[in-house]
């Protein structure tokens, strides 16, 4: 089976809101692809739509070519963590699972190696109920992973977690993208998927704004600005703009250069004996190349207002 989830032409309505309007794209395997929007953009519509939860009003959503309802054991296929808080309180972790595998026609080991890798070993015999919300999400976890599928969805895993969770699954998104499956794991925070994520699809107010490699995405958002720091600085503005670069004055030392990128800065710098203490090529972090991607996108921006 392909590992890949396509949407194509995707839309939900609940009564006069459109939730999910005309979405379509394809999350690659090998790749954690972030879904990331606003709070009420459509992420866990979409995502329920995936996995046959609610029916799209127009559209098709399919997992590894299929409709997720033709798949017969799906857990094979697909593994998915939609709300951690969905397991019964009076349940026990392990037996909750072993009704999963049960279910799906999965060997009992499996329970067991899946309660061992989420790190819930000494708690497998205990009751979901007394869970924290880092058990809760490692428990859900652990049954997306039960039938060892190609693909998987994560929606808002960290969602809560403390730092060594929120670190413990980004690791484990890695790996499995690593492993060459289809992540597809939701945010509504774009900085949760720095160093995370491979690919971005970035969704306000149930409409796709970006469907874009995250490298991409940070290569055009930097730009060419470099901070420069001499004790010339006027010197070094004039050279700089004669060479074709935008500058400006950042106080007595510093200023920043736009237009051309470092090399040429020092190049320029170096040729006409103008000292320098630091030159250094700015790089745009998720948040901001996340900013200034939603900028023109004004819908985008009411909504993340609203919603925020
Ligand atoms: N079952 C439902 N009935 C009515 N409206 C719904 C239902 N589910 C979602 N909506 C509405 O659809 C829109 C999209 O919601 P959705 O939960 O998909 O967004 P989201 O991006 O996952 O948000 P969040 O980050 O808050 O989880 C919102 O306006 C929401 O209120």
């Amino acid at each position: 089976m392909e590992a890949t989830i396509e949407a194509r032409g995707l839309r939900k309505r609940y009564g006069s809101t459109t939730a999910v309007h005309d979405l379509s794209f394809t999350v690659r395997a090998g790749q954690v692809t972030g879904f990331v929007g606003p709070n009420g953009a459509g992420k866990s519509t979409t995502m329920r739509m995936i996995l046959g939860l609610d029916s799209p009003d127009a559209g098709t959503a399919l997992v590894g070519g299929r409709p997720y309802r033709a798949l017969g054991t799906p857990l094979r296929q697909v593994g998915a963590l939609l709300d951690a808080a969905a397991v019964h309180p009076g349940r026990r972790a392990r037996d909750h699972l072993l009704w999963m595998a049960h279910s799906n026609g999965l060997p009992v080991r499996r329970v067991d190696e899946v309660i061992e890798q989420v790190g819930l070993g000494s708690a497998a015999r205990r009751r979901a109920g007394g869970f924290s919300l880092g058990m809760r999400q490692r428990l859900g976890i652990a049954g997306a992973l039960l039938g060892d599928p190609p693909i998987l969805l994560f929606d808002e895993p960290v969602n809560g977690l403390d730092p060594e969770g929120i670190r413990w699954i980004r690791g484990l998104l890695r790996s499995l993208a690593a492993q060459g499956r289809a992540v597809l794991v939701s945010s509504h925070l774009m900085g949760e998927l720095e160093g995370t994520a491979d690919h971005l699809l970035v969704i306000g107010r149930g409409r796709l704004i970006a469907d874009t490699s995250v490298a991409e995405l940070l290569a055009v958002a930097s730009g060419d600005r470099v901070a420069l720091r001499t004790g010339r600085r006027a010197e070094a503005m004039t050279l700089l703009a004669n060479a074709g670069a935008t500058v400006a004055a950042i106080d007595a030392e510093r200023v920043t250069v736009s237009g051309l990128p470092a090399e040429q800065v020092v190049a320029v710098l170096t040729e006409r004996g103008v000292a320098f203490s630091e030159v250094v090529a700015h790089r745009a972090s998720l948040e901001e190349a996340y900013m200034e991607l939603t900028r023109d996108a004004g819908e985008f921006a009411a909504s993340a207002g609203r919603e925020a």
